[in-house]
């Protein structure tokens, strides 16, 4: 459906260095897919956002929607919508009719443009506002009519930007809900850039991790977490982060031990794993805090502190020097100062090269 190869970015203004804020991008986005680019501030979210809309230009590679090559078009002939993070609606035309100029060009009848406006007005609860001008409605406001202003239309493809950072936590969720039905029933195909881990995975079908311009991982959320390319999606995505530890690798007893400090030693199988060292024979080893024990097991912490959150207890804890966090479901006794047992169990580790590539992952549970 979209289909994006080998894209770079590269911006460059006189007397300065140039920023490369894409590099060798290739991604396929499926017909009704909804897809989040998920990453920190300059990452490249945005500039990949406006290469697809066609707001600004491919360095290298091809951009095709619905097999039709579109990098070289321009804008309004690419049948891609766009909300802008910036909103960009037209001060001298009123709410209504800024949302129905993004129709003109369809040529539809005024009851038509009517019911659409209307229809998608309630949806975003911008319906009392509709009668007003940009300036006299808060940032709320304007961007969420930067986004009727995008759905009403027709179009192949979605883009939205940073489409609810500017509402509050609960409308935020209301309205996440209310535009997922939208696309889903409509067979609507959407990009959306997000900072936010909850709003990725509550809205997306499959998330895009990009850090420094580079696409690190496409998958859904629940691959991401059991099935981290890298050491960077692997402590990106998750609350609290991996647990992290490194270790030196040794021969023992037919198998390996990962060494990570006193205290901290784990037999495992080879099943490969030697092969994949490099000269040093050192790992990074990754747990996640879900999936350490506390109360059992043979790596004693001593308690740095304790939180109950409600439904889940945070535990952290000192090896050593070494910090490590469990999450439990059930309140955990413990007060700071207070030597505690967890258990770390090799089948949950997910094993790191110096590279940072993901060379084991823990077993599914
Ligand atoms: N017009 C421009 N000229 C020069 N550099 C730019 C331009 N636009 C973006 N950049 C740089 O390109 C890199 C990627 O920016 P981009 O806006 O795509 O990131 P982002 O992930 O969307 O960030 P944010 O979440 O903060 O919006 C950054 O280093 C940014 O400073």
């Amino acid at each position: 459906m979209l289909e994006l190869k080998g894209i770079d970015k590269v911006y460059r203004s006189r007397g300065k260095e140039p920023v490369q804020a894409v590099r060798a991008l290739d991604m396929v986005v499926e017909r009704g897919e909804i897809v989040a680019l998920l990453g920190s501030s300059g990452c490249g979210k945005t500039s990949t956002l406006r290469m697809i809309a066609g707001f600004e230009d491919v360095s290298a590679g091809s951009i095709a929607l619905r097999g039709r090559p579109i990098h070289e078009l321009p804008p309004a002939r690419r049948k891609v919508a766009m909300a802008f993070e910036g909103y960009s609606l037209y001060p001298p035309l009123t709410v209504r009719e800024n949302i129905a100029f993004a129709l003109k060009s369809a040529q539809l009848s005024r009851a038509e443009v009517d019911r659409r406006v209307n229809e998608i007005a309630r949806l975003i609860e911008i319906d009392d506002i509709l009668d007003r001008y940009p300036r006299a409605i808060s940032g709320g406001q304007q961007q969420r009519v930067s986004l009727a202003r995008a759905l009403v239309r027709d179009a192949d493809l979605y883009l939205l930007d940073e489409p609810m950072g500017q509402l509050e936590p609960q409308l935020r969720a209301v309205l996440r809900g209310r535009i997922k039905s939208l696309l889903a029933e409509r067979g609507m195909t959407a990009i959306f850039v997000t900072h936010d881990q909850t709003e990725a995975s509550a809205l997306a079908d499959r998330i895009a991790v990009m850090e420094g311009g580079v696409l690190q991982q496409f998958a859904s959320e629940k691959e991401l977490k059991s099935r981290p390319a890298n050491l960077f999606v692997a402590s990106f995505i998750g609350e609290p982060p991996m647990n992290l530890l490194d270790a030196d690798v040794s021969r023992s007893d037919g198998g390996l031990r990962l060494s990570a400090g006193s205290g901290m030693s784990f037999d495992i199988a080879d099943n490969g794993l030697e092969a994949a060292l490099d000269k040093a024979r050192q790992v990074r080893i990754g747990i996640r805090p879900q999936k350490i024990a506390v109360g059992t097991g043979t790596v004693r912490v001593k308690v740095v502190s304790n939180q109950w959150l409600g439904d889940q207890s945070h535990v952290a804890g000192d090896c050593d020097g070494r910090m490590l966090i469990a999450v439990t479901q059930g309140r955990v006794a413990a007060r700071p100062g207070d030597i505690v047992p967890f258990a770390l169990e090799p089948r949950h580790f997910h094993i790191f090269a110096t590279d940072g590539s993901c060379i084991r992952h823990a077993e599914a549970s």
